[in-house]
């Protein structure tokens, strides 16, 4: 029977039991994977959070209680019991359902997410509201043991805890982040797995909790002393005690009655902040997941039968693959090159160097702040190292590398990797912001690359510069060309000159560039002969080469894949403004005031005109007039 086709809303819940629950979780496994093989996805977290999520709107119910997921990854279940079902085979798709909550979908998105460690925050947030409003529903926020080590969930606890309002947060420990996950709490968390003694200890625990009918804080205390007694020794949940919250675990995750139960009797007994450690497993229910959780962590399409990704057959290497092969090949000949990820190991492009240097290498956990003053303070000590973090997950790190690395001009090369829009993973991943937000940063460069080779010298030039740098290339594959083994330098703030025309010119940047080169061989066709510069530089800019071709020209398009509001396209315009050069027409190509929704990376670059297309059609548009 299919119980799935039976659930309208979470209430449905309410009334199955534990035997027809299971077999809904089985049926609900059944249709993520089959989901997630043909639209890829965050397959491993969310086969590991099933029976977390129905025992939760089993307990509690939303939308009045409101359940933060923080990233939200793991949160296909929730979706699937809250009304979208039907619409689950448009995960991540144009137009289709998010692969993160989101407010806007939906009413049981309590909370939105994508970047980790908000969910105690945004929950504590609710929970305030909450007593000032003089309501009455319960808060939980569902964090894992990966986002736990970012400092906003470190932040979120110190202040809930203290603060005595009744909320819950449930540490879902499946020891894994993307990757295994690191950290003085990662080894905390595992002492609490693999302490026999508090395994006894844990059962008594529970049998003296569940001996007092009603708990209130008061009566809890009493509990807690007996529990004092083993804190150290044996129940090391003190860390989260100390806190002020107190704690319960670990509990199976995976055991949908034992979940029910503990959810129960702290929605009916606990009235202040409450920590709940369940221990998952990363994938559960798919063999191949179980067995790789980092590999299916996020996936492309796949094999169901043989969990093998269905990949095309380009033999063109992704960017990431282009800086991580340059990197080892740096660091054999700079010992003091070290490299840095917070948590992204592999999506980095880390891995080689992790393992051909260890010593040199630091995963500092989802904690993005604390990767870029690390590498400040090894910088102050004679190293290069290398932050390679996602440009969306370095907007964390705003004031670190205003602060600590530019201020101090201290030589910190950040490769900001996914920059530009990511496609599936949608608004909270697009990393469109950062050639706007380094640009303005004294002492600070910034570069973007126009093919791989281009990439790989950059990185050579970005250590050689000695100062503050960064590199921001886009997510996928790069454009095929040769890669020149020996290294050579780019001079710092020299673009390139790629054709020259007669009176109008194309000014792109990174990924853009092969789009001019294309749409200069299409206005060609038509007798319309453009010049073409690879700026190279979003700062500082080649400003003798721009400055001596808006002399020249009449019309100038900039095409950049950011944000127009401060980004490239705005410091050509400073340039010519602050040169006196007022008798060009200017036409910017960008990312316009608004968040892009997901679609493939190629769907929401036509959407947003970052094309040859549309930069042939400014041309044409101003060489009609059309564009007054
Ligand atoms: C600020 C930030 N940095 C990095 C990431 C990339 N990221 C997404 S999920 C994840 C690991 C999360 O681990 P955990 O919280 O344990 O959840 P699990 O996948 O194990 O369920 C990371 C590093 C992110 N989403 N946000
Ligand atoms: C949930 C999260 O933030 C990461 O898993 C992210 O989705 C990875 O992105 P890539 O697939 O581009 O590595
Ligand atoms: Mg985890």
């Amino acid at each position: 029977m299919n119980i799935l086709e039976q659930i309208k809303s979470p209430a449905d819940l309410k009334y199955l039991s534990i035997p027809k629950m299971q077999a809904l979780a089985t049926q609900i496994r059944e249709l993520i994977i089959k989901t997630v093989s043909q639209n890829g996805g965050h397959l491993a977290p969310c086969l590991g959070t099933v029976e977390l999520t129905l025992a939760l709107h089993k307990v509690f119910s939303c939308p009045r209680d409101k359940i933060v997921w923080d990233v939200g990854h793991q949160a296909y279940t929730h979706k699937i019991l809250t009304g979208r079902r039907d619409k689950f085979s448009t995960l991540r798709k144009k137009n289709g359902i998010t692969g993160f909550p989101n407010r806007f979908e939906s009413i049981y998105d309590a909370f939105g997410a994508g970047h980790a460690s908000t969910s105690i925050s945004a929950a504590l947030g609710m929970a305030v509201a909450r007593d000032l409003n003089h309501e009455n529903y319960n808060v939980i926020a569902v964090i894992g043991d990966g986002a736990m080590t970012g400092g906003e969930a470190l932040e979120g606890l110190n202040n809930a805890g203290i603060s005595k309002r009744k909320m819950i947060v449930i540490l879902n420990d499946n020891e894994m982040s993307i990757a295994p996950n690191v950290g003085a709490l990662s080894e905390y968390l595992s002492l609490i797995r693999v302490n026999e003694k508090y395994r006894r200890a844990k059962k008594d625990v529970h049998r003296i909790l569940s001996s007092i009918p009603r708990i209130g804080n008061s009566v809890l205390k009493t509990a807690n002393y007996v529990k004092d007694g083993f804190r150290n020794a044996i129940v090391p949940g003190g860390f989260f005690e100390s806190l002020g919250f107190t704690y319960i675990g670990p509990t199976d995750g995976n055991n949908l009655e034992d979940l029910i139960n503990v959810l129960e009797k702290i929605k009916i007994n606990m009235d202040g902040p409450v920590l709940l450690h369940v221990q998952t497993k990363k994938g559960k229910g798919y063999i191949p997941a179980e067995r790789h959780p980092d590999k299916f962590h996020g996936i492309g399409k796949f094999d169901i039968a043989t969990g093998k990704p269905i990949v095309s057959d380009s033999i063109i290497p992704t960017y990431t693959a282009v800086f991580s092969q340059a990197l080892v090949d740096l660091a054999a000949q700079d010992k003091n090159i070290t490299a840095i990820t917070a948590a992204m190991p592999s999506g980095t492009g880390l891995q080689k160097f992790s393992e051909l240097y260890p010593s040199r290498f630091f995963d500092v956990g989802i904690a993005e702040e604390h990767a870029v003053t690390f590498a400040a303070g090894q910088a102050t000590q004679g190293k290069h190292p290398i932050v390679a973090i996602y440009s969306t997950f370095s907007q964390r790190a705003y004031d670190q590398i205003i602060h600590d690395v530019a201020l101090q001009n201290l030589p910190v090369v950040l490769c900001l990797d996914r920059a530009g829009l990511v496609g599936e993973d949608g608004p909270t991943h697009h990393g469109v912001f950062d050639m706007a937000y380094i640009r303005q940063i004294p002492n600070m460069v910034c570069m973007a690359p126009k093919d791989e080779n281009e990439l790989r010298q950059m990185l050579y030039s970005a250590i050689k510069y000695n100062s503050p740098c960064t590199i921001r290339y886009p997510r996928g594959s790069a454009c095929g060309v040769e890669i020149q083994e020996e290294f050579s330098l780019v001079e710092k703030g020299k673009g390139e000159l790629l054709s020259i025309g007669d009176d109008i010119a194309i000014i792109a940047v990174g990924s853009m560039v092969q789009e001019a080169i294309k749409a200069r061989e299409e206005l060609l066709n038509e007798k319309i002969n453009c010049s073409v510069i690879n700026a190279r530089f979003i700062k500082p800019l080649d400003a003798n080469l721009i400055l001596a071709t808006a002399r020249k020209v009449k019309f100038i398009v900039t095409v950049e894949e950011g944000i127009l509001a401060g980004g490239f396209g705005s410091a050509v315009l400073e340039l010519l403004s602050d040169n006196n050069i007022y008798d060009v027409s200017v036409i910017r190509l960008g990312i316009k005031d608004k968040f892009i929704e997901q679609g493939t990376r190629q769907e929401i670059l036509d959407e947003c005109n970052l094309n040859s297309k549309s930069i042939v059609n400014a041309v044409k548009n101003f060489i009609n007039g059309s564009d007054k």
